[in-house]
């Protein structure tokens, strides 16, 4: 077990390099328990690599990953399988299951908590189904709980995978551009949904965005990434935009690093 001082999530000279790209090139990063960091990076900057080299998506070329204290870059599969019940990942495209309820992908969630298949609603206990009703609720969706998933809009898809999240009960939420497919109003509802129930859960989280004025309005900290170095890590607090856009600018912002 881990004590409750280390940080959630503890990185050390990660590299990942895919057929002659190196998509990170030694990256060093410490996320504490509730801390919510944002990630930026133009495109191709190694944002979603990172993300996955957090759950075992992606097996590290070199370096450390420890998450809740698993040593993710030697875990065996068993170990993996364990581990990403305690992490959960919301993902731009919502990944639902368009034609099964929004009850019934919320109640998703909660598998890794059950023992075999479930197959419909009335297959879950009364209580993981009054879980997952309360998680609906609180998403603003009690009116759509039997409703398919593939019939509500996209702001409305996002609250649900978030509902499956929360059913889920993880440590860490990594979440990769969950707004990049919502209009402005949307992306707003959501960003801020997701930051309200993660504090609320204690979660802490690790979000990719691409919109500075969010990451800045709701992140503890930034974490900026270039050719997979990174080259930002700094409270938001007493952070400008300006200083938060550097690291899309050519020049070098070694002084934005904390020491
Ligand atoms: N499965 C893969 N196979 C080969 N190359 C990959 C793979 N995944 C990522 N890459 C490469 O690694 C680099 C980093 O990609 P990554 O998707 O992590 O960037 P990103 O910052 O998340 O970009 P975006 O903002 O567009 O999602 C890119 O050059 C990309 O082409």
């Amino acid at each position: 077990m881990q004590g409750g001082d280390e940080p959630l999530v503890r990185v050390r000279g990660l590299r990942k390099e895919f057929d002659g790209t190196t998509a990170l090139a030694g990256v060093d990063l410490d996320v504490a328990r509730g801390e919510l960091v944002v990630l930026l990076g133009l495109s191709g900057s190694g944002k979603s690599t990172l993300l996955r080299c957090l759950n075992g998506l992606h097996r590290p070329s070199d370096g450390e990953v420890t998450v809740a204290g698993t040593r993710v870059d030697r875990a065996s599969s068993r170990e993996l399988r364990r581990l990403r019940t305690e992490v959960g990942f919301v993902f731009q495209q919502f990944n639902l299951v368009g034609r099964l309820t929004c009850l019934e992908n919320v109640l998703i969630g909660g598998l890794g908590r059950v023992r075999g298949p479930r197959y419909g609603v009335s297959t879950y206990s009364r209580r993981m189904r009054a879980e997952a009703m309360a998680h609906i609720d609180r998403v603003g969706l009690a009116d759509q709980a039997f409703q398919r998933a593939d019939t509500l809009s996209g702001g409305q898809q996002q609250r649900v995978a978030l509902a499956r999240t929360l059913m889920q009960r993880p440590q860490l939420v990594l979440a990769d551009e969950p707004v990049a497919s919502l209009d402005p109003e949307n992306a707003g509802t959501v960003m801020d949904l997701l930051v309200r129930v993660c504090a609320e859960e204690g979660l802490t989280v690790l979000c990719t965005l691409h919109q500075v004025d969010l990451a800045l309005g709701w992140a503890d900290r930034l974490v900026g990434l270039r050719q997979g170095e990174k080259v930002l890590d700094r409270p938001t607090a007493g952070l400008t935009k300006d200083e938060a856009m550097a690291i899309y600018r050519r020049v070098e912002p070694a002084a934005a690093v904390a020491a």
